[in-house]
């Protein structure tokens, strides 16, 4: 069998996208969520694998801006609509569109790629790195308190239909995102992501709500969430608030905003699926064995040009090193590179002097974001210490104070 990687034909939409869905097991999306990922798909960074007349596999790539540490902006391609028709698997369908994908993401410019995985399995091969987590929370609200901070009773709560709210809602956002590395500036559209709300994924909820923390008239924070009524028969309401997104930007309206919801009437749980590990509601409760706290997987960092990406981020410490990077899968990055680089800034360039560390892409996609350690890697065997010192010097350079994070899928 062979097949033949061509850009996708926007009028081919439909069918390419059902054979994704097809690959996913689904079509489980509403009408709404499909209408909005086919106006977000960029058709002239989509593949497709034909097999004569058959489309084989799909993947797609978004333009993104990814914060990073320091708060710069980078230019990261999205890797995202990745499938292989189940007549076609494990016969290098995949390995095929990363090779050629890769390779364009290089030639635009772009320094890094993302991506979030179905299974956290699939992407090593190619080079890329868990470099985020995210946290889930079910935190049972009868028997968890709030430490609130004092001057939370300053904080006006208004509860708004999400639409009206969006504006108010996305400045907020777009405060946020410098701030914590991971996050994506939002581009054009993607605001209405958190907005979807069809009927017939409410699963039992109610609609979507938005609730606006106002300090002195100036929104500082949003929650947007829907309930869920549950009724037992032996001791009536344990309803629960099913959270969709909360930031904000002070502490006080973060706090008044999860007291909010804590407060929510007939409901005994809130429940949100995506948060960061170092979210601050763990220090404002009483009892983070009852928050029934969970980790997964979050984004996938691949450095597609290892001297851009790390002259892109700053480092939290002074920075001296020589680094051998083993990419099999993109060559023009293997070798040793010279970082140096503080909080101001770095330069990233081909050295012929000896190593000081040595690591894969894999690994250095891992620790970029600097949400996990290079000692942490180094200690699983995954990074190499070759000069003594190094590694901690390194590993305190890369790390990040803020815990990066992704609030959303893509
Ligand atoms: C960013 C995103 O969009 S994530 C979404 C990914 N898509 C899905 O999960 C949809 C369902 N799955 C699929 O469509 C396919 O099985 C894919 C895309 C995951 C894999 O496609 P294939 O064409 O079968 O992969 P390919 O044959 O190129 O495999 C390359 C290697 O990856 C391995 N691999 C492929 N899929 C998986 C997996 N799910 N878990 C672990 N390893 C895997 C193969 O075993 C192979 O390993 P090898 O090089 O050591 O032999």
């Amino acid at each position: 069998m062979t097949t033949e990687l061509r850009v996708l034909d926007a009028e081919r939409w439909d069918d390419w996208y059902g054979k994704l869905e097809r690959a996913f097991g689904g079509p489980a999306e509403s009408r709404e969520e499909r209408a909005l990922w086919r106006e977000l798909t960029d058709c002239e960074r989509s593949l497709a694998a034909w097999d004569g007349d058959e489309i084989a596999g799909t993947a797609g790539a978004f333009s993104f801006r990814l914060s990073v540490p320091g708060g710069a902006l980078v230019p990261a391609a999205g890797v995202t609509m990745v499938s292989v028709q189940p007549t076609h698997r494990r016969r290098g369908v995949l390995t095929s569109m990363m090779r050629r994908q890769l390779d364009d993401v290089r030639a635009a410019g772009e320094p890094l790629a993302v991506l979030t995985a179905s299974e956290p399995a699939i992407y090593g091969r190619f080079g890329y790195g868990q470099a985020t987590d995210q946290m889930r929370l079910e935190i049972d609200t009868n028997r968890v308190r709030l430490n609130l901070p004092a001057g939370t009773d300053r904080v006006r709560l208004r509860i708004v239909a999400p639409t009206a709210a969006r504006e108010e809602c996305e400045a907020v956002y777009a405060q946020r995102v410098a701030a914590r590395p991971g996050m994506l500036a939002r581009q054009p559209g993607w605001d209405r992501l958190p907005l979807l709300d069809p009927k017939a994924n409410r699963d039992g909820a109610g609609e979507l709500l938005c609730v606006l923390a106002e300090v002195d008239g100036e929104v500082r924070g949003y929650a947007r969430y829907a309930v869920r009524p549950i009724w037992s028969p032996a001791t009536g309401p344990d309803g629960a608030v099913l959270l969709r997104d909360v930031e904000a930007l002070d502490p006080v309206a973060y706090a008044a905003l999860w007291n909010f919801l804590f407060g929510l009437d007939l409901t005994s749980s809130v429940r949100i699926r995506n948060r960061p590990a170092d979210d601050p509601v763990l220090h404002l409760v009483s009892d983070v064995r009852r928050c029934g706290i969970g980790l997964r997987d979050g984004l996938f960092v691949r450095t597609v040009d290892v001297g851009a990406a790390l002259e892109a981020r700053t480092y939290a410490t002074p920075v001296d090193v020589v680094l051998d990077v083993e990419d099999a899968f993109c060559p023009w990055n293997a070798g040793r590179w010279r970082l140096a680089g503080d909080a101001k800034g770095a330069t990233c360039a081909r050295t012929g002097d000896s190593a000081d560390l040595a690591l894969s892409a894999r690994e250095l996609g891992a620790a970029y974001l600097g949400g996990f350690s290079l000692s942490a890697l180094a200690a699983a065997g995954r990074v190499t210490e070759l000069r003594p010192g190094a590694l901690a010097e390194a590993s305190a350079a890369f790390g990040s104070d803020v815990k990066p994070w992704l609030p959303h899928g893509f």
